[in-house]
């Protein structure tokens, strides 16, 4: 059976390269029962000579991170705990790295995937919000981005609680004045949470958490996101409501949405003078969804008459902020997630996840991968390298010189479309497609943005079966338009290359080359020959190949009709030499083949 770990679909590229830990597996989706001995063969070698150069992935740690995920990390990889690095050292380590952790404090940008040539295939942010990853650059690079969602959720709202509170008493304020020898208890007299409304803008995770509390404090909690289930805020007891409705009524403002380019400085002067006259706003999200010089002149205007902001536009904030300097403001150090549960919980976390994507498994808190959930990615394992295999087959047998631009897929069905995900099919049939005939590494990452920059549009299309949706699919066709073919018989009645393949006792198999069926398992090398169909043809091309001592691994005949035209397919486990070919090509009955690798 093949499990969902042993379907390597993230990092492993097709062509090894011995001598380096990312590429010690000969194929994406070899099994580690794979029965192919020559597969088997190459296999032992490259993991033999890697560990002779380096057994183990190499990690680097580029901030603190948890003690349980550091001892996590170590019993699969080599980790580098180098913090406080700077842009110039993280580029020039990085090539060095497999894997990157970090946190909040780390730009990960465009040029540390550029200078880690190709060998980065996973970061790992230790906590939730990932606007410090560069994640266009990643998806490129063919770089899997994982984060640490849940972990800190309760960590995050408990500050803004306590920011909140803090800010409603004046406590930070009082503690400086009192530690300054000062006793001034009229001036610190602060407002009560009982009664007023709070806003919480993001109800998602820490929004929620956050209402909850607030909640429980006896405030009237409301809330705008424009994506949250309104059933979870009925559930909470919170209405949700536009942005605008939102920061209107609200005496409290509580932030928790991410930083992203429609969030970005969404409170500013236009939004301030909105606001009832005297709000107080809690920012636990990120700096960069407010105008930070806006919001001094808010606060300066008494518009807003405080703010406790854990985090900034830019950390750690210039000396002299006026914001952080300003009486009115409370601040911390983006202290949201800094409790120990909250880091040993992150940090186990992101170590999982880190380690299943090096493994090359789907990590289910993939940020720029399609998230596959485990029971479907074991349904669909055959089909994933069905897709793939068809897909190395049918760019083989286009006519080098003729660019490959249009290509339909077919997935036959008794499966409504919703009950089918062909991410991953599509995915893997693009790596067939484009690994053959380029130098380019595809994964379940760059798929689609790779045939998006080669010009090679890949359209989809279902065809609904009658019968039991018992098996995910029936079969996968793919239809290459607008190009010559190598072995003319590839091409369908309609003009494109066609080939046509199912999944038989858990193999991939090819059932259909242009108009012919066939029936040959997809494991090692094919040669496809067209040929008047008459007796010893299978004889004088097995004469052949056992002379040149390849081995051949079955045999199949597809005919029109008795002794018309027919295509027989043989596979076999070495490649032919060129003369073997040539001599297979002069039997007289044979009018044109193709050799094929898988
Ligand atoms: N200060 C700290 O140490 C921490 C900060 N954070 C920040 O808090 C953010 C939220 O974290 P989670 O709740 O775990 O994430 P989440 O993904 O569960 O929730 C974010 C919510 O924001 C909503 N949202 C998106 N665009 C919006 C918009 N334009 N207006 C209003 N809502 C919008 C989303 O629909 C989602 O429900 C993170 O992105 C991170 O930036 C998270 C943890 C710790
Ligand atoms: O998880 C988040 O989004 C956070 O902001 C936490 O940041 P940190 O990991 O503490 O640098």
């Amino acid at each position: 059976m093949v499990t969902t770990s042993s379907l390597n679909l993230v990092f492993t590229p097709t062509k090894p390269t011995p001598l380096s830990w990312k590429h010690s597996f000969p194929s994406p989706f070899t099994t580690a029962n794979c029965t192919h001995r020559q597969n088997r063969k190459a296999y032992r070698f490259v993991v033999f000579a890697t560990l002779l150069a380096d057994p183990k992935p190499t990690v680097l740690v580029a901030e603190k991170l948890g003690k349980a995920g550091l001892e996590l990390l170590k019993t699969f990889a080599n980790v580098d705990c180098s913090y406080n690095l700077s842009p110039e050292e993280l580029c020039t380590k990085i090539s060095l790295c497999d894997a990157l952790i970090v946190r909040s404090g780390t730009k990960v940008t465009r040029e540390v995937f550029e200078r880690s040539g190709g060998r980065l295939k996973v970061v790992g942010r230790a906590g939730v919000g990932i606007d410090n990853v560069d994640l266009s650059a990643a998806t490129e690079h063919g770089c899997l981005v994982v984060n640490a969602p849940t972990a800190n959720t309760i960590a995050a709202a408990e500050h803004g609680i306590a920011l909140l509170t803090a800010m409603a008493r004046n406590i930070a304020q009082a503690d400086a004045s009192i530690k300054a020898g000062k006793w001034q208890r009229s001036k610190y007299v602060g407002v009560s949470l009982l009664g007023k409304t709070l806003a919480v803008i993001g109800f998602g995770k820490v929004g929620s958490e956050v209402a909850r509390r607030a909640k429980g404090l006896g405030m009237h909690v409301i809330a705008h996101d424009p994506y949250a289930p309104a059933d979870r805020a009925r559930a909470i007891g919170v209405d949700l409501l536009t942005f605008e409705e939102a920061i209107l009524i609200a005496d409290f403002i509580s932030l928790h949405m991410p930083l992203t380019p429609a969030t970005s400085k969404i409170f500013n002067d236009q939004a301030f003078s909105r606001m009832k006259k005297g709000v107080r706003i809690v920012n636990v999200a990120r700096g960069g969804v407010i105008d930070e010089e806006a919001l001094v002149r808010a606060l300066d205007s008494g518009i807003v008459s405080q703010a406790a902001l854990d985090v900034f536009t830019k950390e750690p904030p210039p000396k002299d902020s006026r914001l952080v300097l300003h009486e009115n403001v409370t601040v911390t150090p983006h202290l949201g997630a800094s409790t120990t549960e909250a880091q040993e919980g992150v940090a186990i976390e992101v170590a999982e996840a880190v380690i299943g994507a090096l493994k090359g498994e789907l990590a289910a808190t993939a940020v720029n991968a399609p998230m596959v959930p485990a029971e479907v990615l074991a349904e669909l394992a055959p089909f994933v390298t069905l897709s793939e295999k068809l897909g190395r087959l049918a760019v083989q047998l286009v006519a080098g010189g003729s660019g490959v631009q249009s290509v339909k897929v077919t997935y036959a069905s008794a499966r409504g479309p919703d009950d089918l995900d062909t991410r991953l099919l599509r995915a893997m049939i693009t790596k067939g497609l484009i690994e053959p005939i380029t130098s380019v590494f595809i994964n379940l990452v760059n798929a689609d943005f790779t045939a998006k920059q080669r010009g090679l549009r890949i359209t989809e299309e279902r065809f609904l079966l009658d019968g039991s949706p018992e098996n995910p699919l029936e079969f996968i066709q793919i239809q290459i338009a607008n190009v010559e073919s190598k072995f003319a018989t590839a091409i369908s009645d309609s003009g494109e290359i066609k080939v046509e393949g199912r999944v038989k006792d858990g193999k991939p198999h090819l059932t259909k080359v242009g108009s012919f069926g066939v029936d040959v398992s997809l494991e090692g090398s094919l040669i496809l020959c067209r040929q008047v169909d008459q007796p010893g043809m299978i004889g004088s091309v097995g004469n052949i190949l056992g002379e040149e001592n390849v081995n051949v691994s079955f045999m199949s005949v597809g005919r029109i009709a008795p002794r018309k035209q027919a295509v027989m397919t043989i596979g076999v486990d070495e490649e032919p030499s060129k003369e073997a070919l040539k001599r297979i090509g002069e039997i007289p009955a044979i009018e044109e083949f193709v050799f094929l690798k898988l």
